[in-house]
């Protein structure tokens, strides 16, 4: 975990106490208003350039005891988007609710969705994550929302079909490696972007947000398989791992479309 206190997100009111990043001003996640949310044309499209890796190739998948989170290849790149220079792929982990109520972090229009992903990358001026977490702009967050759809979601499969194998906190097992960019929407072109922190602690307030508009669809199965699987603390079911919307605070939120 960070820093030397523990947290979780039954207290979240104190994690400002504990991480003072967490009571800044430019914090996340946020309520997109799409009415508010400025168009820029220099947001081009996303790219993921050759994702597919060799399926003898081995990913660590971790139960870190609030999500469930895949190691992934640093040489995985992140360009276009209007970024000013590379992001290298660190790791990708989700966030999810329970059966009674779903688990986005951010929100659309007050809309929560079921789950959301995060893929996170840093910036190829640093050569590890650890140093590029502590500067602006040294992390980007590709995040693109769950939502629950009639079809099984085949490249989802990867991933959920080992979660029992990681179901108790500080559990890991390998996976098979498989294109991840497929765990993404299709259209890279349209999205929401603006600038905010990480949603655990330490909070740092150096993340680049980009909340794709296309959503994608799990099956009822897969949702409730990522709902009741993994245990955290004291062997309790890892749900609702979702920080409440922060206040935007006079940032403004970019749209890459009209
Ligand atoms: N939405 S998010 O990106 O802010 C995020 C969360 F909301 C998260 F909840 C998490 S998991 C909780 C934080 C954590 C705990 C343990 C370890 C470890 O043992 O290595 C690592 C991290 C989590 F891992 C991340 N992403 C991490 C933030 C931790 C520090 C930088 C590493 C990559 C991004
Ligand atoms: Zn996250």
């Amino acid at each position: 975990g960070h820093g030397n206190s523990h947290w979780s997100y039954a207290d979240k009111a104190e994690w400002a106490s504990d991480f003072p990043h967490c009571g800044g001003h430019m914090q996340s996640p946020i309520n997109i208003e799409t009415g508010a949310a400025l168009f820029s044309p220099q947001l081009e499209p996303i790219l993921l350039p050759d994702y597919s890796l060799p399926p003898r190739e081995m990913l660590r998948l971790q139960n870190n005891g609030h999500t469930v989170v895949l190691d992934l290849p640093r040489n995985l790149t992140l360009t276009g988007g209007g970024f000013p220079q590379p992001y290298q792929a660190a790791q990708l982990h989700l966030h999810w609710g329970s059966a009674l109520k779903p688990g986005s972090e951010h929100t659309v229009d007050g809309h929560r969705y079921a789950g959301e992903i995060h893929v996170v990358y840093y910036s190829s001026h640093f050569d590890t994550i650890q140093e590029a977490m502590v500067e602006p702009g040294g992390l980007a967050v590709l995040a693109a929302f769950l939502q629950v759809g009639s079809e099984e979601n085949e490249p989802y499969q990867h991933i959920l079909e080992h979660l029992n194998d990681v179901h108790e906190e500080g559990e890991e097992t390998w996976i098979p490696a498989f294109d991840v960019a497929k765990l993404l929407p299709d259209d890279l072109s349209r999205y929401f972007r603006y600038n905010g922190s990480l949603t655990t602690p330490p909070c740092y307030q150096t993340v680049n947000w980009t909340i794709f508009n296309q959503t994608i669809r799990l099956s009822p199965d897969q949702i409730s398989l990522l709902e009741d699987t993994l245990h955290g603390d004291e062997d309790e079911l890892i749900q609702d791992n979702f920080r409440l919307p922060q206040s935007l605070q006079g940032r403004s939120v970019l749209a890459s479309f009209l």
